[in-house]
């Protein structure tokens, strides 16, 4: 038995669609991305799409699977900072971080200090766009949070972290890897292997079969087929190098920004 963690918004469908969750190998625990980066670090699950912060936190406990991911090259529609002033002018204002994300408040800390120049205070808070701009005067929301914010056009800027990332670095972005503790090789490397079959299988027949996707997309959101098909062009869902590379930009930039305290070191399994 493996147990994943399952990511309930709207970009993570192409994964957990068409994943046999009845199978008997698996275990389905839902939580926001900072739900499961806590629960695969203290055991309670085994495996999960978790924060690519996450994994730098736990390099050298963690084993990444290759070819999944959450990856943009350039937007990515769903982590948005917005914000009552221009992103220049925030020296000494405060920015409320959803408490759902690690990797996306960690990039916007990235953006506003390296290459902004700008050292704002930070709140954590429940991703609620009206209360967060009670206490702040921009907020970070990720997932299906900011998709509904956005949707309601709030009279703010809104700026797209993938795209600003993009546009600084020329990386793609990769917000979330599948992890598990290197440990569980010792006794559980067969169901791991198979599991992490089962989800390429989800990945591939999802991506062949986006129509499903986006029709429940519409009924758990509303807004348009041409959104929703929009949205998911923009998302890659592998790992190959070049978003590798991009990986490790990110990951280098914590690490020298003081946001982790080692380099990670991508570490796959299985190996290719
Ligand atoms: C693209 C997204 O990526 C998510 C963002 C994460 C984070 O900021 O920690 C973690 C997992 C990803 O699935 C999103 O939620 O919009």
């Amino acid at each position: 038995m493996i147990r994943i963690g399952h990511n309930p918004n709207t970009n993570m469908l192409p994964m957990f669609h068409f994943l046999q969750k009845e199978q008997p190998l698996l275990e389905c625990a839902i939580a926001e991305p900072t739900g499961h980066n806590a629960m695969l670090a203290e055991g309670r699950i085994d495996m999960a799409p978790i924060s690519a912060f996450s994994y730098g936190e736990h390099w050298r406990e963690y084993a990444v699977l290759p070819n999944l991911s959450v990856s943009t090259k350039g937007r990515v529609g769903s982590i948005l900072l917005f914000s009552k002033v221009p992103l220049e002018t925030f020296e000494g204002l405060t920015v409320a971080l959803s408490d759902a994300s690690a990797t996306s408040v960690n990039l916007t800390k990235i953006l506003l200090h390296h290459y902004y120049g700008v050292h704002p205070h930070y709140v954590t808070m429940p991703a609620n766009l009206k209360e967060m701009f009670e206490k702040a005067q921009a907020a970070l929301l990720i997932g299906d949070a900011a998709i509904q914010a956005a949707l309601l056009h709030p009279d703010c800027f809104i700026y797209d972290l993938g795209e600003e990332w993009f546009k600084h670095t020329g990386c793609s972005m990769t917000y979330a890897v599948w992890a598990f503790p290197k440990r569980l090789l010792a006794e559980q490397a067969a169901e791991i292997e198979k599991v992490y079959q089962l989800l390429l299988e989800a990945k591939a027949k999802a991506l062949n079969h986006m129509e499903d996707i986006i029709l429940e997309c519409q009924r758990m959101l509303g807004g348009s087929f041409d959104f929703w098909k929009d949205y998911f062009a923009q998302f890659n869902y592998g790992l190959d190098l070049t978003y590798v590379m991009g990986l490790e930009k990110y990951l280098g930039l914590c690490y020298e920004l003081n946001l982790l305290s080692s380099r990670p070191v991508l570490e796959f399994w299985p190996k290719e």
